[in-house]
């Protein structure tokens, strides 16, 4: 491989770890539409619009913030509303990871019922198992990929217990096949909603379960007050996604720590939620810092921009070489809740075919 600039065929080609991506926000438009038709031959969603043209960025791919929450709910559940579909969208957006070149992938979804399908939380979560559980059987040296459940700021402390004993239920063990696939549990949802300071019991029984913790942070100014940070720093997250509008003192505690961060540029530029363009996002900041990076990409079944081209993205804006860029990527492996050794061994191979060839 010669040392040339980083170009898509490097991108794809470089082993990458994803590990901020929302299950439901991966569904490419093309999934959807197919469910879409499956559905109206069946004389169900008459109503709802081709995902094809309901799911469009404006101009220059610009995704209004205010109308990107109420998507998932109002249009995305509607479609992925039963098991058979929820299992068949999963394998699909697997599939669409795979074929990025993304090697280590974990995908984090809401436990999500449909009183009309029958379809419980449990039941939820138990089908994405088994759908990565088959995943992992049927494609040993591939992807390797691994549920994360999110609980959905709105909830009450409840049903974010339920969420954490879900996740524990369905806990991957590394030494003992049980069948779980789950390594972590995340907060996320609209930033504007919520009191998070009622999750603390839900965080702190998943931590004692030995689940990685990862957290929504410092979306918008809102959700960015000392009191909010503070109470997550307390619940010692092992990442945060976004962090966006942090204050200097809560910095300084996420930079004493190491936390692992995971950065989703082209999200963040195309929802308006930082300002500036590609040129001025808050990585550039953070890539000084001891805190591992996971480039990540969110929803792309909305942004439309798979993880190889958030690598590009970064090699430009940051002006990383080839080699630099591989150093990136071990920083995600770093910052991973599994599968570290496998994906060091796979980076560390293409490091050294690239170094023979360069
Ligand atoms: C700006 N980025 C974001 N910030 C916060 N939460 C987000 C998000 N993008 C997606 N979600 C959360 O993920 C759910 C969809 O996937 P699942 O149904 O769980 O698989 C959304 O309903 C929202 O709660």
């Amino acid at each position: 491989m010669a040392s040339s600039s980083v170009d898509p065929a490097f991108s794809i080609a470089l082993p990458k770890a994803e590990l901020h991506a929302h299950l439901s926000g991966s569904i490419s438009p093309t999934t959807l539409h197919e469910i879409w038709l499956k559905k109206r031959s069946e004389g169900q969603c008459l109503d709802l619009e081709d995902p094809l043209a309901a799911i469009k960025a404006g101009g220059d791919g610009f995704v209004d913030i205010v109308s990107f929450f109420p998507l998932f709910d109002k249009y995305i559940y509607a479609l992925c509303n039963d098991l058979e579909n929820v299992k068949y969208a999963t394998e699909k957006v697997l599939q669409d990871f795979s074929k990025d070149g993304v090697r280590y992938l974990e995908l984090r979804t809401t436990p999500r019922a449909c009183v009309e399908t029958g379809m419980t939380k449990e039941l939820y979560v138990d089908t994405v198992n088994e759908t990565f559980a088959r995943w992992n059987h049927n494609h040993t040296g591939q992807l390797e990929a691994y549920p994360i459940l999110s609980i959905d700021r709105r909830m009450s402390a409840e049903e974010a217990i339920e969420v954490v004993d879900l996740a524990v239920k369905y806990q991957y063990h590394p030494n003992q096949d049980k069948g779980g696939y789950v390594v972590g549990v995340d907060l996320g949802g609209n930033p504007m909603k919520g009191n998070v300071s009622i999750f603390t019991e839900a965080m702190a029984t998943a931590k004692a379960n030995g689940l990685g913790i990862t957290i929504h942070f410092a979306e918008v100014p809102q959700s960015s007050t000392e009191e909010e940070l503070n109470t997550i720093l307390s619940w010692r997250p092992d990442r945060l996604g976004h962090c966006i509008h942090v204050p200097p003192l809560i910095e300084k505690v996420m930079r004493q720590r190491s936390t692992g961060l995971e950065m989703c540029l082209s999200c963040n530029v195309l929802s308006g939620l930082t300002s500036g363009g590609f040129e001025r996002h808050h990585i550039k900041q953070w890539a000084q810092s001891d805190c591992p990076i996971a480039l990540s990409t969110d929803d792309v079944g909305i942004f439309g921009s798979p993880l190889s081209n958030e690598y590009s993205l970064a090699a430009k804006y940051l002006h990383l070489s080839r080699k630099q860029v591989i150093s990136l990527a071990k920083q995600a492996v770093q910052a991973s809740f599994a599968g570290r050794k496998r994906m060091m061994r796979l980076l560390d191979e293409f490091e050294a075919a690239f170094d023979q060839d360069g």
